[in-house]
């Protein structure tokens, strides 16, 4: 419905792009006119998912764990070599476990807090001074989660996502003399590769507490990232949108 020409010449780097919601946002990006950087921890998962996605444009991947800085950095001096040039970073990969949070351990907490906000922040920071700083323009879309009420069962990612919804904001004054928007994408529950962690008995139900009565779709979450990282978004920033169906208002994921 969107030009197949809205995201022409654009370099577009996502993270967890090999699977579920990543592999949907690459997969749109590249239907719509973009070179596209795929980049995750597990080869096997980026080349499967390669296969499939170059048949809609050109696609590479990179091997990267996020939390790992000198990981980052070699990603970094790899694009520029190739591509000579990034334009948006969407930051997608990161996940955690469900838990009552008496129950997470030291080494729990730390795990889902370097996934999904330091990690989100070393690649933000890196790719900004790169990329984005020098070249005076700069677009990044942050995945976060459904964070409306707190993020009861899942206490540290409610925590390491509100980081990085404030990192958004924050970033988006301090940045905007370099003409770079930042944004976060916040999705509700999305039916996607990433509910298999989940225990099935967890899953059970779960539309019935969304005002709407059905999950989200990858496709519905990549839809929004496009527009995003687009011109047609080229006033909004520092800006967090909800795709959840409602749930943020109504109806409770987590019994007590
Ligand atoms: C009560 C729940 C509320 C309702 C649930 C409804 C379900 C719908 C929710 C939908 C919203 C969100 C959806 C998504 O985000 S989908 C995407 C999900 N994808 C993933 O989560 C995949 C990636 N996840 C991970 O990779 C891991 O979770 C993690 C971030 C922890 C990986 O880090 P790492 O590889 O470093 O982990 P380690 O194996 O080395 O473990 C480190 C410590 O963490 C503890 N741990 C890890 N997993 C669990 C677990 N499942 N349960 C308890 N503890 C866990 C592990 O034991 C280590 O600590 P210790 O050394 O102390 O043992
Ligand atoms: N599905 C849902 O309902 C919701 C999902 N989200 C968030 O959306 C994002 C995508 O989730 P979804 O597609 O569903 O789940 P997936 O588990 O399919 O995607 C997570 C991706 O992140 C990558 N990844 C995880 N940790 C790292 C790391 N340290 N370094 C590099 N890559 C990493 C994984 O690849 P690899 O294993 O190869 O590293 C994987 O491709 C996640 O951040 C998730 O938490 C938020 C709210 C709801």
């Amino acid at each position: 419905m969107f030009s197949k020409e809205l995201l022409k010449d654009q370099t577009i780097l996502v993270t967890g792009g090999g699977s579920g919601i990543g592999k949907a946002i690459a997969k749109a990006c590249l239907q719509h006119g973009a070179q596209v950087i795929i980049a995750s921890r597990k080869e096997e998962k980026l080349q499967t998912a390669l296969e499939e996605l170059q048949t809609y444009g050109q696609c590479r991947y990179i091997v990267c764990d996020i939390r790992e800085p000198e990981m980052i950095s070699k990603l970094a001096t790899d694009i520029k070599e190739q591509e000579g040039k990034l334009d948006i970073l969407v930051n997608n990969a990161g996940g955690q476990f469900p838990s009552r949070a008496e129950d997470i351990s030291n080494n729990g907490w730390n795990a889902v807090i370097n996934n999904n906000l330091n990690g989100t922040w070393l690649m933000t920071q890196t790719l900004a001074k790169t990329f984005f700083i020098p070249q005076k323009q700069g677009n990044v879309v942050n995945i976060i989660a459904n964070i409306f009420r707190g993020f009861p069962g899942m206490v540290h990612t409610g925590a390491a996502r509100a980081g990085v919804e404030n990192m958004t904001k924050t970033l988006a004054v301090e940045w905007s003399p370099y003409n770079i928007r930042l944004n976060a994408v916040a999705p509700g529950i999305i039916k996607s590769t990433g509910l298999e962690q989940y225990p099935p008995e967890m899953l059970k139900g779960l539309s019935d507490n969304i005002p709407m009565k059905r999950l989200g779709t990858t496709e519905e979450v990549a839809n929004l990232c496009l527009f995003l990282g687009s011109p047609l978004a080229a006033y909004i920033t520092g800006e967090t949108i909800y795709i959840d169906g409602g749930q943020r208002l109504w109806g409770d994921v987590f019994k007590i």
